[in-house]
């Protein structure tokens, strides 16, 4: 057993610090000037250098609030504002807290999981109660969360983990497994409950993990885009996630479709898979859901299966979903990501009386509840991805500066 740490002396700047290469403008607005004091001395001692001026030097802006920033830097100054980002100064945070939220969601706690994930907008939101401050300042001081620790150990929740990472397993179904007696990936494939998709999620659980290189998923999008073209000339095939936003791997292929004539991708999609199947370029499909001849759900059709890369058999994930073109924009941006700056755009959105999500941008209407695609209610007509950061009012980001 590990002998408790003795007390730290108070640390020397560390240049190789998690702030290394930093250079910090802080908005004072609003933060209490101890508070203030604290965070300026952890920036420097984890490596950042602060700045007392917006200099051409400053690479990151952190306020409290979006409202402290934009009081103090106009729209004008952040969009030339060089690689503009919001403030990664919580990743370390984030993350952490990303996991406790998962953990806590497995075990079936709504009440701690809300709770814990209004930590990833701490850095938006003033108000954050005295335990979040503290499991903070504990990841802040030593990049761990002791609790976090402790849960990881823990036997149940390890073993809900792990089963909630195969495909088309959720915190439910993971731990009615547990329950079962199940311990391990190997137990589970003598499990007959699972569906069709679970088993192959199961079956190709380490190829789905394997990342694909760059190079690799642009060399697919070609592929895509030509057997596209040949089924109906003028498709546009779009890979969006990570790999639009310039990640050099990607953890699976998110192909965004739609044609600019309004119609003619109606019924594409199954055609496209089938095509893609003869030339196994698509294997296994785990999810086909078609919309776009009826209307409903938006209109959006959606595949969502495993593929390879040519002569090659390990399994990659990959999600089509095609747009009719009135709502693409929409579609594009939710599928490019990432999640941070959908969750802004959404909020965003519905702070000035909307609902924002990848079918669209709706007045919310008291009482439309929120249904995606519900009859009647329709979208306000936005273009281009350009057209819809306008009309927010959020600065416009180019795909690859959108890793918020
Ligand atoms: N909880 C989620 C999950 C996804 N998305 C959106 C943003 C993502 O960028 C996009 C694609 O989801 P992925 O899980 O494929 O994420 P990425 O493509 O960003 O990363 P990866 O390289 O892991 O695929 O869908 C989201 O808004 N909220
Ligand atoms: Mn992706």
């Amino acid at each position: 057993m590990a002998p408790k740490r003795t007390k730290r002396k108070s640390p020397s700047p560390d240049p190789q610090g998690m702030f290394a290469g930093m250079t910090v403008f802080l908005i004072e607005d609003g933060v209490q000037s101890l508070r203030l004091q604290i965070w300026k001395q952890k920036l420097v001692q984890m490596g950042a250098k602060v700045e007392t001026q917006l200099s051409e030097k400053v690479s990151h802006v952190f306020a409290i609030s979006s409202d402290a920033l934009f009081h103090h830097v106009d729209d004008d100054r952040l969009a030339r504002f060089k690689g503009y980002s919001p403030p990664d100064l919580n990743k370390g945070i984030t993350e952490i807290f990303g996991k406790l939220v998962n953990i806590y969601r497995a075990l079936g706690d709504d009440r701690r999981s809300f709770k814990v994930e209004s930590a990833d907008q701490v850095k938006d939101l003033p108000g954050i109660g005295k335990s979040m401050q503290d499991h903070i300042q504990e990841i802040v001081t030593t990049g761990k969360l002791s609790k976090l620790e402790q849960f990881e150990t823990d036997e149940k929740v390890k073993t809900i983990t792990l089963f909630g990472e195969v495909w088309g397993i959720g915190p439910a179904t993971a731990l009615k497994l547990y329950e079962k007696g199940h311990r391990t990936l190997d137990d589970l494939k003598n499990e007959d409950s699972l569906t069709n998709a679970q088993v192959i999620g199961l079956k190709y659980f380490d190829d789905i993990k394997t990342r694909i290189p760059r190079h690799e998923a642009q060399e697919m999008e070609l592929v895509l885009q030509k057997v596209a073209e040949d089924i109906i000339p003028g498709m546009v095939v779009v890979c969006g996630g990570s790999y639009r936003r310039g990640k050099a791997s990607c953890g699976d292929l998110d192909i965004v479709i739609t044609h600019p004539d309004g119609k003619s991708h109606k019924g594409f999609l199954q055609n496209y898979v089938k095509r893609l199947k003869e030339m196994k370029l698509l294997r296994e499909d785990l999810i086909f859901s078609t919309h776009s001849e009826e209307g409903t759900d938006s209109g959006v059709d959606t595949y969502f299966g495993l593929c390879t890369y040519p002569g090659r058999e390990l399994r990659h994930r990959i999600d089509f979903k095609v747009y009719p073109r009135d709502i693409y924009a929409f579609g594009l941006i939710a599928w490019t990501g990432n999640d941070v700056l959908n969750r802004r755009l959404r909020l965003l959105a519905e702070s000035k009386g909307y609902r924002l999500d990848d079918t669209g941008l709706f007045p919310a209407t008291h009482g439309s509840g929120g249904k995606r695609g519900s009859r009647g209610t329709a979208s306000l007509k936005l273009e281009t991805e350009k057209e819809v950061f306008d009309f927010l009012g959020f600065p416009w980001l180019e795909p690859y500066e959108r890793n918020l």
